[in-house]
């Protein structure tokens, strides 16, 4: 027999393996999103999202502390409020000294190295549970412009590190850059969520922060997710208005969008591992029906691989305690 080529040569052991491995993910390149909800010693699992809790700002100041010595470095934080709080025009969003705010302020104070991303959207202050306000039953763009703006200067006041739009409104990116660099925040970066998909996956998440919209659904900001060149547009669009990172979400079934942002854009790519990708994962794992640990890892690995060099996921601190063992 001569086969002059076998591939098979180069899997032969793990030594082999591991020396011909081109995609290596490590806790650099891992977002830890966090909830955060009022009031103290507060840690509710959110019950589609095992091991995914809701902090109140002590505890969360706790598990920021855990997750940094295991090396994650950058955390995204989500708040979650109670009803009353809500109105159309997500006021409570920018007033001063809000939850929100403080809990920016605290993890700043308390760790000076860790990075803060913060979330730029109206829906969890919203009453209509949209991400932009609404007027008979449709979303205003330019009107929501504004009350991002005060939303995003707030967070960069407070100490803010990357802002992340995550509402899909055109020209926020612009909007929010010139905004920060007139206050003297030219150093607070902006995460666009460039490709953000109108995708059914981000129910758990919604769950969290009781966040879901009140009537209709989010098609006419978010992409659809038949469309590959729309989010050509869309990122041609953040690099121009000064976006610092692109991202696409969710991540695993959109590993086509990753690939080709990241071979058409220098920018670094992100990609958020959302909440329905944790849960599909979790549920199955729990069943017995796949190893959650490696389905885990080979999911992280396959979106670094299509060209994400950032990750935000669920699993980064599941993803840390592995690494540190
Ligand atoms: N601004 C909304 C927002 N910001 C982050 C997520 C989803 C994150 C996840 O599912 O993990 C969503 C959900 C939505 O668009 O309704």
């Amino acid at each position: 027999m001569n086969i002059i080529r076998r591939p098979r040569r180069l899997r032969t052991n793990a030594a082999v393996r591991a020396l011909v491995e081109e995609t290596t993910v490590s806790v650099n390149d891992l977002i830890l999103p966090v909830f955060l909800v009022e009031g103290t010693r507060v840690k509710k699992e959110v019950a589609s999202m095992p091991g995914i809790y809701r902090h109140s700002l002590d505890n969360l100041l706790e598990e920021i502390a855990y997750c940094r010595d295991l090396g994650i470095k950058t955390f995204d934080i989500f708040p979650g409020l109670a009803e009353e709080k809500k109105d159309r025009f997500a006021t409570e969003s920018h007033r001063p000294g809000n939850m929100y705010l403080e809990a920016i302020h605290a993890v700043k104070s308390r760790f000076p190295d860790v990075v803060v991303m913060t979330d730029v959207a109206m829906d969890p202050y919203s009453s209509d549970g949209h991400d932009g306000l609404v007027e008979n039953g449709e979303i205003l763009n330019d009107e929501t412009l504004e009350i991002l703006g005060k939303m995003a200067l707030a967070q960069a006041q407070v100490g803010a590190d990357i802002l992340g739009p995550s509402d899909m409104m055109d020209g926020r990116v612009g909007y929010l850059r010139e905004i920060l660099d007139d206050n003297g925040f030219t150093n607070v970066a902006i995460m666009s969520y460039t490709a953000k998909y109108a995708s059914s996956l981000y129910s758990p998440f919604r769950d969290a922060l009781e966040s879901a919209p009140k009537f209709g659904d989010k098609k006419t900001y978010q992409m659809n997710p038949a469309n590959i060149k729309e989010a050509m547009i869309e990122a041609e669009l953040d690099y121009a208005e000064g976006a610092d990172y692109l991202m696409v979400k969710p991540a695993m079934l959109y590993l086509d969008i990753i690939k080709m942002l990241n071979d058409n854009f220098a920018l670094p790519i992100a990609a958020y591992n959302i909440s329905g990708e944790y849960s599909l994962i979790k549920a199955g794992a729990q069943n017995g029906w796949i190893d959650g640990q490696k389905v885990m890892l080979e999911t992280l690995t396959s979106i670094k691989r299509a060209g994400a060099k950032i990750i935000l996921t669920y699993f980064a601190k599941e993803f840390a305690e592995l690494q540190r063992k």
